[in-house]
């Protein structure tokens, strides 16, 4: 089938690839021309396990191909991904000036029947609006090209996106229309060969559902990051609560990690964005409410105890901090709690030496050559000179670290762990203090 995606972001150009991988001839299209650039190239702008190999086994077989040009995407596809972003507005609420503008663009350039697909998170109602701004270019053409517009939002996760769309739990397709509905369902038809895994619904409730499941799963982490607050107070180990309550298959065990703080650029903006939708119309989610306010809260729990270690004044003081990326296995920085601890911490006088396996780079672009954050290139050289060791992303290689190169490097032998990744009675027999979310 021919595709076209319009928006080559971490959406566009996994879906994309994807898409070409099982066979389809796909055009990703971008206005980034140095995104264009470099993909062209098979270079890839993000760091995405799996995805550059993929890249460039389908872009040399002649099944997927870059472009800045607008009429060449739109002429493209029967089916027309918009895989552009959706980033939160001054008040919280979704922007999608991308969205009309992506819509506007197929408007003016299609050519024939086209399913016009929302693949980004877009609130209730947007497929409406993208159909009125369709529409409205068909008209400014005088053209009367029929079109559909269905809904398929993405649940793809960062560090693990190629997997998730190649085994995806489920594919939800929000329709109105018989044929774009037979034509969604051949598209996906290589995704389910073991079993059904299209949802097929109406579009608000599809528009809802991506919503509901971002909001759902950032309830759970805010959850237990409270209940993890409250077992330290209470001497109490929420490792042995989680296995405790994940064990029940009501609950189960995913996403029941307490931390530093859910970050990305996902939940932060869904969870707000999907409280702006409901105030629009008259309703308060006092539980996304909540989530939200106990996580911006929970973003500062490992500066709380630097702080109640060494007092409010870190003057003179390095902090190692060993993770950059709001999570492992990619270099994404949007939202991510390092960024809260490194600015809380300059706030309190103290000097920051950081390392990350990928994100070393997007950091730089962000804090460019501030001289209270030396970036240095392994997890051995942030210790140097450093007075505590604190980490914010469980990344595989700080997992199995030596404890006796910690605490001779360190000026004084602890550690603030924001992702409980030690035994905390392990850590403490080797000589160091152990500050863990919610251990004992
Ligand atoms: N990142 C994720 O893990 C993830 C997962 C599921 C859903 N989503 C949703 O998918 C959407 C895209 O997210 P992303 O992370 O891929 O964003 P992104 O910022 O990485 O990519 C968006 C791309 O769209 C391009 N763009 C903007 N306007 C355009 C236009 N008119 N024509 C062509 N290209 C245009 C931008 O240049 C950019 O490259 C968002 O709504 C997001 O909430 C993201
Ligand atoms: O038990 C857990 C699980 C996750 N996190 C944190 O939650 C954030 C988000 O993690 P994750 O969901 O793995 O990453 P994303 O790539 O942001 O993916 C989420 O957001 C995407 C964009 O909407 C959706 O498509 C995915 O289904 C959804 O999981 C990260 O900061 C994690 O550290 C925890 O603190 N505890």
């Amino acid at each position: 089938m021919k595709i076209s995606i319009i928006g080559t972001g971490y959406v566009g150009l996994v879906t994309g690839t994807c898409l070409a991988e099982v066979g389809n001839d796909v055009v990703c299209l971008d206005l980034d021309e140095r995104k264009i650039g470099m993909l062209k190239q098979g270079q890839i702008p993000i760091y995405e396990p799996g995805l550059e190999d993929m890249v460039q086994r389908n872009q040399a077989a002649g099944r997927l191909r870059f472009t800045t040009d607008v009429a060449e995407s739109a002429a493209h596809g029967v089916i027309q991904f918009v895989a552009v972003g959706t980033p939160p507005d001054e008040d919280g609420s979704a922007d999608l000036q991308y969205v009309v503008a992506a819509a506007r663009a197929i408007g003016q350039n299609m050519n024939e029947y086209k399913v016009i697909v929302d693949k980004s998170t877009v609130p209730v109602g947007t497929a409406d609006r993208v159909r009125a701004a369709v529409q409205e270019e068909l008209q400014k053409r005088g053209s009367k090209l029929d079109f559909s517009v269905v809904s398929n939002p993405e649940f793809l996760k960062e560090g693990a996106a190629v997997e998730d769309f190649m085994r995806p739990d489920r594919i939800v397709v929000g329709t109105d229309n018989a044929k774009a509905t037979d034509l969604m369902r051949a598209l996906y038809a290589p995704f389910q060969r073991n079993h059904e895994r299209l949802i097929v619904m109406d579009i608000k409730s599809a528009e809802l559902t991506k919503y509901a499941a971002n909001a759902m799963l950032a309830t759970r982490i805010s959850f237990m990051n409270e209940l993890a607050n409250l077992a330290e107070i209470l001497g109490a180990d929420i490792e042995h609560v989680r296995h405790g309550i994940g064990s029940d298959p009501r609950i189960g065990y995913h996403f029941l990690y307490p931390g530093c703080g859910y970050g990305g650029s996902c939940f932060p903006k869904d969870v707000q964005a999907l409280q702006r939708t409901a105030r629009a119309n008259g309703v308060e989610l006092q539980v996304l409410k909540a989530v939200e306010d106990a996580n911006d809260e929970q973003k500062h729990i490992l500066l709380k105890k630097i702080t109640q270690k060494f007092g409010s004044d870190l003057s003179g003081k390095r902090i190692a901090l060993w993770g950059l990326a709001f999570k492992p296995n990619t270099d994404d920085m949007r939202e991510a709690p390092s960024r809260v601890l490194i600015e809380g911490l300059w706030k309190m006088g103290a000097t920051v030496s950081a390392y990350d396996p990928a994100a070393m780079e997007e950091t730089h672009r962000i804090y460019g050559d501030d001289p209270r954050l030396k970036l240095v290139d392994s997890p051995a050289a942030a210790l140097a000179d450093a007075d505590a060791l604190a980490i914010v992303t469980e990344w595989k290689e700080f997992r199995a670290p030596d404890f006796g190169v910690i605490k001779s490097n360190l000026k004084t032998p602890v550690i603030f762990d924001g992702r409980n990744l030690y035994e905390p009675k392990m850590v403490r027999e080797q000589g160091l203090e152990y500050f863990p979310i919610g251990r004992l």
